[in-house]
Formats: structure tokens, sequence, C-alpha cells
């Protein structure tokens, strides 16, 4: 089980004057469970490769499949889920139980069965089913947020894409939708993320894929990534490395201040033993 993509180019308004090659022969595969990072700068083809994965865009040539499924086929989008950048404009029911219903209920269910996807996709943002019956324009950013994806996870998708996920989110809204995401990833369901600040979800991540005008410009491990641009570590990092290379029992794939303090405490207390 796995979403293959498999030498895809795909090129906007092909054919007249403006055509612009975006996705350049690009293959690579993400395995059924894995969270993915894909990062890359400004037009590297981020935003056109993540429609490719549930069939919004058809490559013009090579092929992407999920679970051995072509995205042709229609079928692929109750396996894959969409959370689109500004979510909120996914929204259009007048209440919330007719957003996070809408999926499903395109797709039969009904009555008692379709209540318990509602609920449970509610549950799983940790929304509370007293929402339902709001309109979900009635709720605070952060909220509508989830209630998109809400109803993105009513339809039970093996994966979920998400195009940046926490940009606009409060320091609040932003960690308890990163701890979402790491709850859904310990569920099974693979998680595949486009962002600009992919360090932030580093520590999520099992395999990063950055795009360099419409091509792979790197694929590996977050170790890798890190390794391969020094750069781009935080700062946070940068202090342990340093500790570290000074003599202190501390790990250097540390990415927040969290994990630093309680690494550090660990060790200090180490010390003192
Ligand atoms: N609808 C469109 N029509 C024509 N060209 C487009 C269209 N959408 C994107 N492009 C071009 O295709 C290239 C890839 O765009 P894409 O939006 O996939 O990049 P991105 O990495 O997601 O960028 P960003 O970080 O700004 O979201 C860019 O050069 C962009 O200008």
């Amino acid at each position: 089980m796995s979403i293959d993509v498999k030498k895809v180019s795909f090129c906007y308004n092909r054919g007249t004057s403006l055509q612009k090659l975006a996705l350049d022969n690009v293959s690579f595969s993400i395995n059924k469970g894995e969270f993915v990072l894909i990062g890359g700068e400004v037009g590297s083809g981020k935003s056109t490769l993540l429609r490719h994965f549930n069939g919004l865009l058809r490559p013009h040539s090579g092929s992407v499949t999920v679970s051995g499924i072509n995205t042709r086929d229609r079928k692929v989008r109750s396996k894959v889920g969409l959370l689109m950048q500004y979510p909120q404009k996914q929204l259009f029911g007048k209440t919330v139980y007719e957003d996070v219903s809408f999926g499903p209920s395109n797709f039969g269910s009904k009555g008692e069965e379709l209540d318990k996807k509602v609920k449970d996709a509610l549950n799983l943002v940790g929304l509370s089913e007293n929402v339902s019956g709001l309109s979900p324009f009635s709720l605070s950013g952060g909220q509508m947020r989830l209630v998109a994806l809400a109803g993105v996870l009513s339809m039970e998708p093996d994966y979920l894409v998400l195009d940046e996920p926490t940009s606009g989110l409060d320091p609040d809204n932003r960690s308890s939708l990163l701890s979402i995401l790491g709850k859904l990833h310990s569920s099974g369901i693979s998680i595949i993320v486009v962002s600009h600040q992919i360090v932030e979800l580093l520590p999520f991540a099992e395999k990063v894929i950055i795009l360099k005008k419409g091509s792979i410009d790197f694929i590996g491990t977050p170790k890798e990534y890190l390794r391969s641009a020094p750069t781009s570590l935080p700062e946070i990092t940068c202090l342990m490395k340093e500790l570290r290379a000074a003599g202190f029992n501390v790990r250097d794939d540390i990415y927040s201040v969290d994990d630093a303090f309680l690494e550090i405490t660990n060790s200090l207390a180490e010390m003192g033993d």
C-alpha cells in the first residue's frame, strides 16, 4: 500500500504562449503510514504536486497511483483527503454537521452510521459534538480549520494531505494542530504536509522531499535533510550541537525548546549522580 508517483510531468497552459512546466519528471513513493514533509521555495511545484495525490490534477506524462489505483479513477478521492491552504474556504454548510457529513453522505452513508462518522471525526480533531448544530462560520478561525479537517477525516482516508496547515495560526492553535497531526499519524494514517516551515514539523516526519523548479532536489530522512541543509538548522539545534561538541552528554537531533529543556535537565541529573 503506497502512493507511487512515477515520472510525473505537468504543465500549466499547455500548448499556449503561457506554457509553464510545473513538475518535471518527478518520481518517489510514500508508504502507507508514513509522515512526509514536502518543502521547497516559492513556485517550486509543491501545491501542483499535492493536487496530483487525489486526482484534482492529472499528470501530462507519467502516473500517480494510490494503493494501486490510478488517480484518474475517482475512487482515489475517498482514500486521499486533501486539506487546502485556507481550509475555511472549503466550508459551505449551514451547520458543522452538514459540512462534516458531506463526504460520507455522498458515498452513501446515512442515519446512525453517518452520525457516528461525524462524531468520530469531530472527536479526532478535539471538537465537541455540541458544535454540530452551529454554523461553521460562527466559530473562530482555528475552529473553522478543525471543522474543515473533520470534514476530510469523516471520509476515513488512508492518506491525509495538508497544504500549509499551520500558516496564519497563533502559537496555541498551531501546537494543538501539530499534536492532532501527531495523534492521527500514531493511529496509522499517512500524513503528507506541504510547508514553507518544515523545520517545526521535522520531529514528526519520516521522509522529507524538497522540490526545486519542479524537480526533486532532495529526498531522505529528516536527519539526512538536516545534514544536507545545515544553514536551515533551528537555533536550538545549533545550541545542542555546541553543547555536545563541548562534551555534554546530550542528543543533538533536538528541534524544540521543550525537548532541549528535557534533554539538558536529564544530562545535568546524570552528571549529579
Ligand atoms: N493556475 C496556474 N496557471 C499557470 N501557472 C501556474 C498556475 N499555478 C501555478 N503555476 C506556476 O507553476 C509553478 C509551480 O507552482 P506551485 O503553486 O505548484 O508552486 P508552490 O511551490 O506550491 O508555490 P508556493 O510556495 O507559492 O505555494 C509556478 O511557477 C507557478 O507560477
